[in-house]
């Protein structure tokens, strides 16, 4: 069984607090896009300048083909729309595909292209080692890569299909439902899955371990925490070969108890790290809304339905309940929004992130289930119906109420991806939510600027002009 995706019912505070005005002078305006043409172009533009400039995330000196990859995945980058390697490609895939193979401790900011940067590693130690043919047929090589949801599973491997497009490389997810009952084997190079469904597959002998060369954490510091899914990312490197398996570890966050777990767990890696102050993008920005009590949120999200739907947004609740009812009570109410939690069947929860994908849906309530890697980039809204907790995340149902900074920092990197813009709108609505938000801005030094309720015209003209 694997553990749930995301956290158990605690009560949530309550009451009317004072309110505490903490906001930022206004930036000057800048001039709008009237037509598609042209924002796609003001796209583009504005990713060459960040990738120009030396302080950005997106930016490299070098070119794909100055690091060494095969011609065929250069051919799958450049079919991808990609130009230019952004920091993170460009500082790790050298030390990843250098011989002999080392573990790294990769760290970069939400958005940022870690997952090409593992990606094109398990592709190239693939073609390096010859695979054109099953891999436990004739191909010494497997690598298989861990993800805490079958979302972000899914979507690395769209991921690996489009960069391995020109290659023969072959692939099989290991999540839930996917494989037969009745599966014998599995004969693929690279593996994809979530921890509980690999676990069961090397268990019975679905997936033999003996040819694994590269084994990837994406979400690294989630995978390993012993509050989330340590136990079970542990007991699947247990099965793996002691020894000849290079170990990847990447995540926009790495707190201090789960970088020294790390660091055991990748003996000798190479590390790229983020120094605190450079945990979140700054295209990203972000506002909070006092509201008055629990039905004062739900209000305002209403009101904000219209700016929710200029692109398309995320609403992360703390409770699967609190996603499902207020879903329920805008679509009774006419409006037009998914909701997607861990308690929704396999089957119902790939047709919702896809349809939400294709742009069917423009507005989904969800809880911390999708908070990690999800890479959608019409997404210019993020909304934190509810603050994330640390009792969420060790799903204890403990009296933590300290705010989860972590998952805080990548439920809002769901916007603002690889250079574009996009804000994200916390709901406080007493003394103990404005708290654990200080908390949240003390912790990652940006600010939190606020923004009125009670004008809605005044609100919408500041949320669109940072949108812009
Ligand atoms: N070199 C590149 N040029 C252009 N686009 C890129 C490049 N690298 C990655 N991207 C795009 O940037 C977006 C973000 O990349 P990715 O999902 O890998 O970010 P990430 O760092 O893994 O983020 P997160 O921490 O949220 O998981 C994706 O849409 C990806 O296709």
């Amino acid at each position: 069984m694997e553990k749930d995706e995301d956290g158990f019912y605690t009560p949530a505070a309550s009451g009317s607090e004072p309110k505490i005005d903490n906001e930022k002078p206004e930036e000057p305006e800048k001039s709008a896009n009237t037509d598609l043409i042209n924002s796609t172009f003001e796209v583009s533009v504005t990713l060459a300048d960040q990738q120009a400039d030396s302080a950005s995330p997106l930016y490299s000196v070098k070119t794909f083909e100055e690091l060494g990859l095969h011609q065929d995945l250069l051919k799958g980058i450049y079919d991808m729309g990609f130009s230019k390697p952004s920091k993170i490609q460009e500082r790790a895939l050298p030390l990843l595909l250098s011989n002999p193979p080392t573990n790294m401790i990769g760290q970069s900011q939400s958005g940022t292209g870690k997952t090409a940067a593992f990606v094109l590693t398990m592709l190239s130690t693939s073609l390096a080692l010859g695979c054109t043919l099953p891999a436990l047929i004739d191909s010494p090589f497997q690598a298989l890569c861990l993800a805490p949801s079958r979302e972000l599973a899914r979507q690395i491997m769209s991921v690996i299909i489009a960069m391995g497009k020109f290659t023969s490389v072959q692939t099989e997810y290991a999540i839930k439902d996917n494989l037969p009952r009745n599966a014998t084997r599995v004969t693929a190079h690279i593996i994809v899955g979530t921890p509980g469904t690999m676990i069961d597959l090397i268990r019975r002998k679905v997936i033999d371990v003996s040819n694994v060369k590269v084994f990837v954490l994406d979400e690294a510091d989630n995978m390993l925490d012993q509050d989330g899914l340590g136990d079970q990312t542990l007991r699947v490197k247990n099965m793996l070969p002691k020894t000849g398996v290079q170990i990847i570890l990447f995540s926009a966050t790495f707190p201090d108890h789960v970088r020294t777990f790390a660091s055991k767990f990748a003996p000798s890696a190479n590390k790229i790290e983020l120094q605190k102050e450079e945990l979140s993008v700054d295209s990203i920005r972000q506002f909070y809304m006092d509201c008055k009590d629990e039905e004062h949120k739900y209000d305002i999200l209403v009101t904000l339905y219209t700016l929710l739907t200029i692109g398309q947004s995320i609403i992360f609740c703390q409770h699967r309940h609190t996603a499902d009812r207020i879903s329920a009570k805008m679509t009774a109410e006419g409006h037009h929004v998914a909701s997607l939690h861990g308690a929704k069947d396999a089957t119902e929860r790939d047709q919702i992130i896809d349809r939400f994908r294709e742009g069917k849906e423009k507005v989904l309530i969800t809880t911390n289930v999708i908070a990690r890697g999800i890479d959608i980039l019409q997404v210019n809204m993020v909304v934190n119906y509810d603050l994330p907790l640390m009792n969420e995340r060790n799903n204890s149902r403990s009296d933590d109420s300290r705010p989860d900074v972590e998952t805080y920092i990548h439920r809002i990197g769901r916007t603002g991806r690889f250079g574009r813009k996009g804000i994200s709108v916390n709901f406080v609505h007493d003394r103990k939510t404005w708290l654990q938000m200080e908390e949240i801005e003390k912790q990652t030094g940006k600010k939190i600027m606020r923004i009125e309720t009670n004008d809605i015209d005044v609100m919408e003209e500041k949320m669109r002009k940072a949108m812009k």
